[in-house]
């Protein structure tokens, strides 16, 4: 399966997926990155492992529509069937997401549907909870409220800061992420008419 993985800075979730399509078992092969900033170390991990990189800068677009249809245009082109959205940090358009359902993943460090949106390790703080982790789901419309396909727990320590927990909840969402990717990419689960996940039957 043809995938494409979406950044926006330092690409540790890239790694990952990237070592994770490595292996001669994996049903996913990492055909491009694309970065809405340049200069990312994320594009200098993909440049390394030899993956095609593209660069589009939402900057340069007068509408989130605009941006969305060059991004769209790059995924045609190199014939991309699944998107991984690693750290990228920009919403897309529902014309978008309604095209890619069921094609396209993210990862969010929280234990969803708690902690949405950004600043998701300060949310948990704040809550004071003693456990939080990481969700791979597929992409909604609405903002990290699509269907669950992977979830990590991991500690609170009393010690932790925003970093601190950042960094442990990382380390879940470099094995649930290549999960979740090698799990869509041989087809063991995908998204069902009802928009829920489907299991196929040989799992
Ligand atoms: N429609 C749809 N698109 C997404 C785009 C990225 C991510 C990744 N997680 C993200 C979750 C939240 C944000 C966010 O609120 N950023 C501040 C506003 C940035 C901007 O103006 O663009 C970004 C990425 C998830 C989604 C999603 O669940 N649904
Ligand atoms: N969406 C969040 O953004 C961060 C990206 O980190 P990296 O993969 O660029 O290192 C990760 O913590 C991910 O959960």
């Amino acid at each position: 399966t043809r995938v494409a993985v979406l950044i926006s800075g330092t690409g540790t979730n890239l790694q990952a997926l990237i070592e994770q399509a490595k292996s001669p078992s994996s049903a996913a092969e990492i055909v491009l990155v694309v970065s809405n900033r340049p200069g990312v170390l994320g594009l200098k991990r993909a440049a390394l492992a030899g993956i095609q990189t593209r660069v589009v800068d939402h900057k340069l677009y007068g509408s989130r529509a605009e941006f969305d249809g060059t991004v769209d245009r790059v995924l045609e082109e190199f014939g991309v069937e699944v998107v991984c959205l690693a750290g990228f940090m920009r919403i897309l358009s529902g014309a978008l997401v309604r095209k890619w359902n069921g094609k396209m993943l993210n990862v969010h460090p929280s234990l969803l549907p708690s902690f949405k949106g950004v600043h998701a390790h300060r949310q948990a703080l704040q809550a004071g909870v003693r456990i939080t982790g990481c969700t791979v789901h597929f992409v909604a419309e609405e903002v990290d409220a699509g269907a669950i396909i992977m979830q990590e727990v991991v500690p609170v320590l009393e010690s932790d800061t925003e970093e601190s927990l950042s960094e442990r909840v990382k380390e879940a969402e470099h094995r649930a992420f290549p999960a979740a990717m090698e799990l869509v990419a041989s087809g063991a689960v995908c998204l069902g008419d009802d928009n829920r996940i489907v299991w196929s039957h040989t799992q």
